[in-house]
């Protein structure tokens, strides 16, 4: 019989994840789920339910990933909040379960390991698609996914620059206080996008906050907000001019307003590039649209769970 499962909350998840470590690991499971090996992997396109009342959605996100002996589900809640909402974007749970018996090992605050990796994701799609001579970062949005893309892009890249915009004036001055490192605060993003070499897009807004005729040619844009097929962040014109990369295209035909809206063709999937299978276009305007995958949990969640297991040894 299996003993209860462990609870690894967060401050111990944030104690355990460091980017040097994610990277690598999310790399990996990009490129295997890009193979669409069963043996590899089988991550179906989330399953969402509509909370109607509460103007918000419940994601299932499970994965198999049978060489790696990692069974694991993340529960998270994503919401359209009003504008100016103190209350959190998403809230989630991740279950890494044990393949052979069934049974759940261990339930993890998600919330951290949702920052991460998203963040750590489009550090990866920056490092194969932006410039090599790129300079200026700028990141719409102050909430926490802006946090966690602050901290592991200036951990893996030396911009010169790091450009920070949001729509509330208070929500830029706790950005600039909580990170370590210096930031450009702008008043609009006309003004943080223009010029920039590489784009964050990390808002919770449903319509397109970020418009092509801003947008330097030959930049990158990591477009992380706008997970619904309704929903917007980029605008068309962008849209259009880029080559289009995503994490999942079977998620991006499902979930993105941003490709399903525009009409756009989706070129490749990060873990394509990964794989040698595509090729980056680093010359031209790319954006990678970024919706998550249940891989990303599993692996990060697999991290936590060794480390956890290793502490103090
Ligand atoms: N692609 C992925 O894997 C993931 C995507 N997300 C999405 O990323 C986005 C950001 O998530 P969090 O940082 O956790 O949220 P958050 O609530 O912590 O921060 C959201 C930011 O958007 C700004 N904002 C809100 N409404 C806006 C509007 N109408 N126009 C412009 N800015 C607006 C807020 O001021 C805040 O700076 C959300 O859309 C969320 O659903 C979140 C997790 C994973
Ligand atoms: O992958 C995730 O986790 C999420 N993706 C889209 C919206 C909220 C959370």
């Amino acid at each position: 019989m299996a003993g209860p499962p462990l609870i690894i909350w967060e401050r111990e998840v944030e104690q355990l994840l460091l980017y040097a470590e994610l990277v690598p690991r999310l790399e990996d499971a990009l490129g295997k789920f890009s193979r669409r090996d069963n043996a590899e992997v089988i991550q179906p396109v989330r399953t969402t339910v509509a909370l109607q009342k509460h103007n918000g959605f419940l994601g299932v996100m499970p994965t198999y990933m049978e060489n790696d002996g990692l069974l694991c589900a993340k529960f998270v809640c994503f919401y359209k909040r009003e504008l100016g909402s103190a209350l959190p974007a998403t809230q989630a749970t991740v279950v890494l379960l044990n393949p052979q018996y069934g049974n759940v090992e261990a339930v993890m605050d998600g919330d951290v390991i949702t920052g991460m990796r998203t963040a750590a994701v489009s550090a990866v799609s920056a490092k194969l698609l932006m410039r090599p001579d790129a300079e200026v970062l700028a990141i719409l949005g102050t909430g926490k996914q802006a946090l966690s893309h602050y901290n592991v892009f200036t951990e893996m890249f030396s911009f010169k620059e790091v450009r920070v915009w949001s729509h509330r004036k208070e929500g830029i001055e706790r950005f600039r206080q909580s990170v370590s490192g210096p930031v450009t605060m702008c008043v609009s993003v006309e003004e943080a996008v223009t010029g920039a070499d590489v784009i964050v897009t990390v808002t919770r807004c449903t319509e397109p906050v970020l418009f092509g005729r801003w947008v330097k040619p030959g930049a990158h844009v990591a477009a992380v907000g706008a997970c619904r097929p309704n929903w917007r962040e980029v605008d068309d014109v962008l849209m259009k001019e880029a080559v289009v990369y995503v994490d999942s295209r079977d998620g991006a035909m499902t979930e993105s307003g941003d490709v399903i809206l525009s009409g756009v063709e989706v070129f490749a999937e990060l873990g394509d590039v990964i794989n040698g299978t595509k090729p980056a276009h680093r010359e031209k305007t790319t954006v990678f649209k970024s919706l998550g995958m249940a891989v990303e949990d599993a692996v990060s969640a697999k991290l936590v769970l060794d480390k956890w297991k290793h502490r103090g040894k």
